[in-house]
């Protein structure tokens, strides 16, 4: 379990993180993402003793980073996979951490084995592609068979093969009683990966909250209908109070307000063929992009991006409805469409909710190989 209370970090006048409050969880994988800049690694640097707060603090397993007697054995990290002597092989590199954590030779072996990196143990890590340097991060963070595990974007620089198998090797620690805080940029990943979300912006919370949640309570649920009688289909929606929009180049129909089952009976009393009747909700990246809107730091001027011409109205700016102390007027105007204002009377989309007790006892870590 990680418990940050307060947690604020101050370089000069740049407040990196502002008061954070939060638990990590064991037997979930919680995704902690942000937009750059947000805080993520500064947060993640301070739970590991590598920087100190300002103000605050936070406990892994109920004790500050630098009073754990075993930290590998309690927390292992990937933070910068570049962080690792260039002349030393992998072996050895993973050797020099177990003997100075007292962890057995022989867990070396196991944990390049499960990265899959056996093969080029014995080569310099200067010689390493991204990938391969992740999964040395990645073996090193295992290495004292560790109940907490920190990845700083983990998929960076690995194939799709190698996305998948973090993936998997994630859940399945999770699944395992660990307490598993990832951080990513790839929304898609986070979304088949995350079970519990912690989002930041500005070095402030934004939601706390379950990855269903997080999507279910800031957007609407919408159908995708596929008719060849689309346009009949259409007026009849229309006339029941409903919207439909095309779903982008598809062919098929967006429609918002009536139940899948509803628009399906009133096809059928009318009788008009559906080739597609299926149940949306918004992905991971549209919620996120929509609540982070006001929260991104650093952004390129792209054709279409802020102040460019025909960029969306409201592009970059703060959106009302959270990270503001009071409610803001203006929410539901000029939705794009898909969106639902975000519940709660202001200062955040939703409050941070209480997260469910732990899925399962963690097992005991402490095997050693
Ligand atoms: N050592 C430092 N000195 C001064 N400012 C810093 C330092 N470390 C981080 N910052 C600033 O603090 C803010 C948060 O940075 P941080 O790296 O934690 O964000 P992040 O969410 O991890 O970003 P990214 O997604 O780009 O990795 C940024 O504005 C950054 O420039």
């Amino acid at each position: 379990m990680i418990e940050a209370q307060g947690l604020t970090k101050r370089y000069g006048n740049k407040l990196a993180v502002d008061q954070l409050s939060f638990q990590v969880r064991p037997g979930t994988v919680t995704g902690f993402l942000g937009p750059n800049g947000a805080g993520k690694s500064t947060t993640m640097r301070m739970i590991l003793g590598l920087d100190s707060p300002t103000a605050g603090n936070v406990l892994v397993n109920g004790r500050p980073y630098e009073y754990l007697s075993a930290p590998l054995r309690e927390v292992g990290a990937l933070l910068d996979a570049k962080a690792m002597h260039g002349g030393r092989s992998a072996y050895n590199h993973l050797l020099c951490l177990a003997q100075s954590n007292g962890i057995p030779r022989r867990r070396v072996d196991d944990v390049l084995n499960m990265v899959g990196i056996t093969a080029v143990a014995k080569k310099r890590t200067k010689g390493f592609s991204l990938g391969m340097g992740q999964r040395l991060g990645i073996a090193s963070a295992l290495l004292g068979d560790p109940g907490i595990l920190m990845f700083d974007e983990p998929v960076n620089g690995l194939d799709p093969e190698g996305i998948l198998w973090i993936r998997n090797l994630m859940k399945a620690l999770a699944a395992e009683g660990r307490t598993v805080f990832v951080s990513s940029h790839l929304m898609s990943e986070m979304e088949v990966t995350a079970d519990h979300l912690i989002v930041i912006g500005q070095g402030r919370l934004i939601a706390d909250t379950s990855m269903r949640d997080f999507i279910e309570r800031n957007s609407q649920a919408y159908t995708v209908v596929r008719s060849p009688q689309a346009d009949q289909l259409t007026k009849l929606v229309t006339a029941k109070g409903g919207t439909v929009t095309p779903e982008g180049d598809s062919g098929a129909l967006r429609v918002t307000g009536p139940e899948p089952a509803a628009i399906g009976d009133m096809a059928a009393e009318h009788g008009i063929r559906l080739h597609e009747l299926s149940p949306r909700f918004a992905s991971l990246e549209e919620v996120y992009m929509r609540l982070t809107q006001g929260a991104v730091e650093y952004r390129a001027g792209l054709p279409g991006g802020p102040g460019a011409p025909g960029a969306p109205q409201g592009w970059g700016q703060p959106q009302p409805g959270w990270g503001q102390p009071q409610g803001a007027p203006g929410w539901g105007q000029q939705q794009p469409q898909g969106w639902a204002p975000p519940p709660g009377p202001g200062g955040q989309p939703f409050p941070p909710q209480a997260p469910p007790a732990p899925a399962q006892q963690a097992p005991t870590h402490g095997s050693e190989a």
